[in-house]
């Protein structure tokens, strides 16, 4: 099965403003754009990595959605068939982690076989000012504990703990006999007509 390749289909959700394009961003390209002016995400914007795990070569292909709820609706397309959600709260906003519960009722009623990953973001603007944290750790770790997710606290500005989250995905899919079968190459190229919205060229 060494050097197989293996589709993972990754699924960013939450309210916005709370990270999700910013973790995407640095997670593929290293860079955090802090200084260009916050756009909303329009529809969904897609992008792919190659990560090489236990001597497998996965291509983990990532969607981040609009975490307005104006698009919600929207994200049910972008989530359909995903093997992981990231579902971010963003840590200084506690409605953002109210949000969470939504689309982790979404997941578990529409897509059962989805592994769910929970981020609280801005990790940077908590660690040194305590009263910017609306969103307690045992907060996230409870609810992680009651839904059987796994929780990191990150950080897109500065990187912080991003890797490991991502690594996590696709360690766990790896390790699921099940999704060890051979698939056709370029099974991603189906998605590569997504639109991309800031950033893009
Ligand atoms: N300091 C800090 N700011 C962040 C971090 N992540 C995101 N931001 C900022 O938070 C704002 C919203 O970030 P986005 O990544 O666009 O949020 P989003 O979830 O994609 O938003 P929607 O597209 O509306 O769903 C932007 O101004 C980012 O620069 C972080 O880790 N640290």
């Amino acid at each position: 099965m060494a050097g197989s390749r293996v589709d993972l289909k990754v699924v960013l959700l939450g309210k916005e403003y709370g990270g999700k394009t910013s973790l995407v961003e640095r997670y593929l390209h290293d860079r955090f754009h802090g200084d260009v002016p916050y756009q909303n995400t329009i529809g969904a914007a897609f992008g792919a990595k190659k990560v090489e795990i236990g001597g497998k070569m996965i291509t983990m292909g990532i969607w981040d959605t609009a975490g307005s709820e104006r698009y919600e609706a929207m994200s049910r397309i972008y989530y359909r068939g995903a093997k992981a959600a990231c579902i971010l709260a963003d840590l200084t906003d506690y409605t953002s982690f109210e949000r969470t519960r939504f689309w982790v009722n979404e997941l578990k009623t529409n897509e059962e076989h989805c592994k769910i990953y929970l981020s609280g973001t801005k990790y940077d603007l908590v660690e040194n000012d305590k009263k910017n944290r609306k969103v307690d750790y045992h907060m996230t770790t409870d609810f992680a504990d009651e839904i059987h997710a796994q929780v990191m606290e990150t950080s897109s500005k500065t990187g912080y703990h991003i890797k490991e989250l991502f690594q996590k995905i696709a360690e766990d899919f790896v390790d699921d006999p099940s999704n060890l079968e051979i698939k056709e190459p370029n099974t991603l190229n189906m998605y590569e007509s997504a639109y991309k919205k800031k950033f893009c060229c």
